[in-house]
């Protein structure tokens, strides 16, 4: 279990991350979003044991991480940039991380080379982008790290190479209940793949949440009337967001679905819908709601 008790980190004097507390427990895929400069990636360093917090601790079952051998020898950082040492072929890499990771397993990492059709013999620093992450994933699973930590990790990947490599994730997951911290601008990957979220802004979690419990608390309504639009019908409701489309209002409502449609079918709308909305489409709105409003004439 991965546990984050009230941490801060200082740069310069300036808070990165403010007081932050989270729980992640074994066998779960957190996925944690956030803006441009939010504090995902200091977290994540702070969580893989390379960077000191200035407050608070950072556990992985029940041990402190910071240059814990013994703790980083069972996780794994993927950096966005995927680090290799210089001139390294495939093999060379495999065999350094053999010597680092106690649980490195020779065998799954052959059996990889389907999944990852890269000679062993290439020098790394030569391979195009993609296939340096594929590398990065390859060694990765073979160290059969039981807590995995990624930061933009499919960036590079084409999508056949995402979706293999999905799998991978899930299928270590679902059968030796390994813990994935993951953070990605890339919504689609997440919400594919995460069951709970949180959201970073300006260093504070404002949100950590089942996925399922975030979209259940977020609903998308169009609703259209035969004449005038009823006096009152936002009071009441909690509305992130109202436009109209012709005679259709679509607003975007947060509150519990029964109570959201009871709310406006005292209304008597001629039309009246409730639809899912995407990660993307809530993580906007929620940040809209804390001030981090999109510029209507920028999309
Ligand atoms: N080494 C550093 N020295 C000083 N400030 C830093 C350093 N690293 C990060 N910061 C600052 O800390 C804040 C959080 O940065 P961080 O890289 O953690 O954000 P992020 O959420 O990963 O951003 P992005 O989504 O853009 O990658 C930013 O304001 C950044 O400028």
């Amino acid at each position: 279990m991965i546990e984050i008790k009230q941490v801060s980190k200082l740069y310069e004097g300036k808070e990165a991350i403010k007081d932050v507390t989270l729980v992640i427990h074994e066998g779960s895929i957190f996925g944690l979003l956030g803006s441009n400069g939010a504090g995902k990636t200091t977290l994540l360093k702070m969580l893989s044991g390379n960077l000191i917090q200035d407050c608070g601790e950072v556990l992985i079952d029940q041990s402190h991480v910071f240059e814990n051998r013994e703790v980083k020898n069972r996780c794994f950082f993927l950096p966005d940039t995927p680090y290799f040492l210089a001139n390294y072929t495939i093999m060379q890499m495999a065999g350094f991380y053999s010597h680092i990771y106690s649980d490195w397993n020779q065998e799954r990492f052959y059996q990889l080379q389907e999944v990852f059709p890269i000679p062993f013999q290439n020098k790394i620093h030569k391979l195009s982008k993609g296939m340096q992450r594929q590398v990065a994933f390859w060694l990765a699973l073979s160290t059969m790290p039981e807590v995995l930590i990624l930061d933009e990790p499919f960036d590079g990947l084409d999508p056949v190479m995402r979706k293999n490599v999905k799998q991978l994730l899930i299928q270590d997951v679902s059968e030796r209940k390994m813990t994935i911290l993951i953070s990605s601008h890339n919504l689609r990957e997440i919400e594919d793949l995460a069951d709970h979220v949180g959201i970073l802004h300006k260093g504070e979690l404002i949100i950590q949440k089942d996925l399922d419990d975030l979209k259940a608390d977020v609903h998308k309504v169009q609703i259209a009337f035969k004449n005038k639009i009823p006096y009152g019908i936002y009071r009441g409701v909690q509305v992130l967001n109202k436009e109209r489309r012709g005679s259709v209002i679509v607003c975007i409502v947060k509150g519990k679905k029964s109570e959201i449609e009871s709310h406006f079918n005292q209304f008597q709308p001629e039309i009246f819908d409730m639809l899912p909305l995407t990660l993307e489409e809530i993580f906007i709105y929620e940040m809209g709601d804390i001030g981090y409003v999109i510029q209507n004439n920028l999309v």
